[in-house]
């Protein structure tokens, strides 16, 4: 096989530069579109800059134009591995996004840069070589969407940004990576058990929020949205997957609503269980018609909220968490 990739560029600090006053600014001209001369590839790589964003700015409409995109480049123009330079922000949400909505086995590999262009340990090109090494790599195939960062490779199912500023910031809880960039090859040593894809073109319910809780939470803000014209609810729980009674009246107006509501952990390792039966635990949550999420945090809990919605279902919505 003619290995033939395609970098698509969407802004992120791997595509910015630090100013004399020290801030980190977008530049006009993508730095990375010249710099690809200078990384090592035995394949013909094509690159554009699709967007050239911060990826807190990154929306819906990103995402959507995104998979159109790649999706031609799979399908139509026969790319053999695509790669996407994207901020770290919302990284992983995009990741996932692609991973639920694009059917390929061809490699789909995201990176980004915690330092931007011009700063000393720059980690933007290193990171770049390494997602072009993973795409060409043919135990790459069939893996799911991967996120490179810091010579590792993760699923985009479960990697996280742990922090601020760390070149070291992604992670998997839990799992941990699921390959190493090696000197000179590519090392995988796990795979998820099953990878998900929902056909859509774009979406019609959109408005998922996702409310994390706290100790002496009230139903306010749950009620409120009951009354709103939300879709879905994720709520980020406590613990196994608990929450204050006093939020319970608020989770029952959702429920009353038809308004679906998903549930995952605040804690940053471990799954969602319903293990406790007092007022608030997991058990009676779950007799109740919460959804409990496996796995998935927050964000990506909502990503799927989102794509389920505007599925049609021939299962109970909770069997696909
Ligand atoms: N390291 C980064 O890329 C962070 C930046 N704020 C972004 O997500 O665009």
């Amino acid at each position: 096989m003619i290995n033939k990739l395609l970098i698509l560029h969407t802004g992120g600090t791997i595509s910015m530069n630090e100013g004399d006053n020290g801030h980190v600014v977008l530049s006009q001209e993508n730095p990375l579109l010249a710099s690809i001369k200078t990384l090592h590839s035995p394949a013909k790589i094509d690159q554009e800059a699709i967007f050239n964003v911060p990826s807190p700015h990154i929306n819906l409409t990103h995402w959507i134009y995104l998979k159109t995109r790649i999706e031609k480049a799979i399908f139509q123009e026969h790319y053999t591995g695509i790669i996407i330079t994207h901020g770290t922000d919302t990284l992983e949400e995009t990741a996932y996004f692609l991973e639920l909505s694009i059917d390929t086995d061809i490699p789909i590999v995201l990176t980004g840069a915690m330092r931007s262009n011009n700063e000393l340990g720059s980690d933007g090109l290193i990171n770049l070589q390494s997602a072009i090494l993973v795409a060409l790599t043919p135990e790459s195939r069939d893996r799911g969407v991967l996120v490179v960062m810091n010579d590792e490779i993760h699923h985009a199912k479960f990697v996280t940004k742990t922090h601020t500023t760390n070149v070291a910031t992604f992670q998997t809880p839990t799992f941990g990576p699921c390959g190493l960039i090696a000197k000179h090859n590519v090392l995988y040593f796990q795979r998820l058990t099953c990878y998900e894809h929902f056909p859509f073109e774009h979406l019609e319910k959109t408005n998922v929020p996702l409310i994390k809780t706290y100790a002496g939470m009230d139903s306010e803000l749950l009620k409120y949205l009951a009354n709103s014209e939300c879709d879905g609810v994720v709520i980020e729980a406590l613990g196994a997957g608990n929450l204050p009674p006093t939020c319970l009246a608020g989770v029952s107006a959702l429920l009353n609503a038809q308004i679906p509501v998903v549930l995952v952990s605040r804690a940053f390792n471990g799954v969602t269980q319903d293990v406790y039966d007092y007022v608030g635990g997991g058990r009676r949550l779950k007799q109740e018609g919460v959804i409990f999420s496996t796995g998935l945090n927050g964000q990506k809990a909502r990503i799927k909220l989102l794509v389920l919605l505007n599925q049609q279902l021939n299962q109970p919505l909770s069997n696909y968490f």
